[in-house]
């Protein structure tokens, strides 16, 4: 039989609060870009994220990884850093970084990378409300 190609995802939740704020941009630009998300003491978000990792389901283990690691993996790239964490006090990464999902995104995507075996990160999905959804895939 030839090789397999299979897609597995775990989900996460974790919760956390954000301001909308550029350094590059005024007070008044920040206001009109951001909105009541520019709000001086942030607001909070229940987030979910979906990790997809791809690779050749194993003959032997018929797995494409154990979800036991990814789930060691999570806690350390997203669980770590950032459950009921200030992202733009606490995290170091958004200090001058905006706080937006899109961010976050490429943030957990990095994170993950690192831990995994190399080309088999293929998605991040976070919501940040149950409407606003962000997906990367490390373009
Ligand atoms: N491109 C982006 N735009 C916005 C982001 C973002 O991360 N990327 N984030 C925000 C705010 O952080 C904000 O929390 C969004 O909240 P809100 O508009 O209240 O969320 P909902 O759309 O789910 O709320 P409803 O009021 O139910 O519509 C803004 N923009
Ligand atoms: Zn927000």
């Amino acid at each position: 039989m030839s090789e397999r190609i299979g897609f597995i995802t775990r989900v996460q939740s974790f919760s956390a609060c954000h301001r909308l704020h550029s350094k590059s941009l005024s007070d008044q630009e920040n206001k009109q870009i951001f909105g009541k998300c520019n709000n001086p003491n942030g607001h909070g978000h229940n987030y979910k994220v979906e990790v997809t990792v791809r690779g050749k389901i194993d003959r032997d283990t018929g797995m494409v990884m154990n979800l036991t690691d990814l789930k060691e993996y999570i806690e350390e790239a997203i669980m770590k850093p950032l459950d009921h964490k200030n992202l733009d006090r606490d995290v170091p990464y958004f200090a001058d970084v905006v706080s937006t999902t899109e961010n976050l995104s490429v943030f957990i995507w990095d994170g993950m990378a690192k831990l995994l075996p190399p080309d088999s990160l293929y998605e991040i999905k976070v919501y940040e409300t149950d409407k606003n959804i962000v997906v990367y895939r490390g373009e």
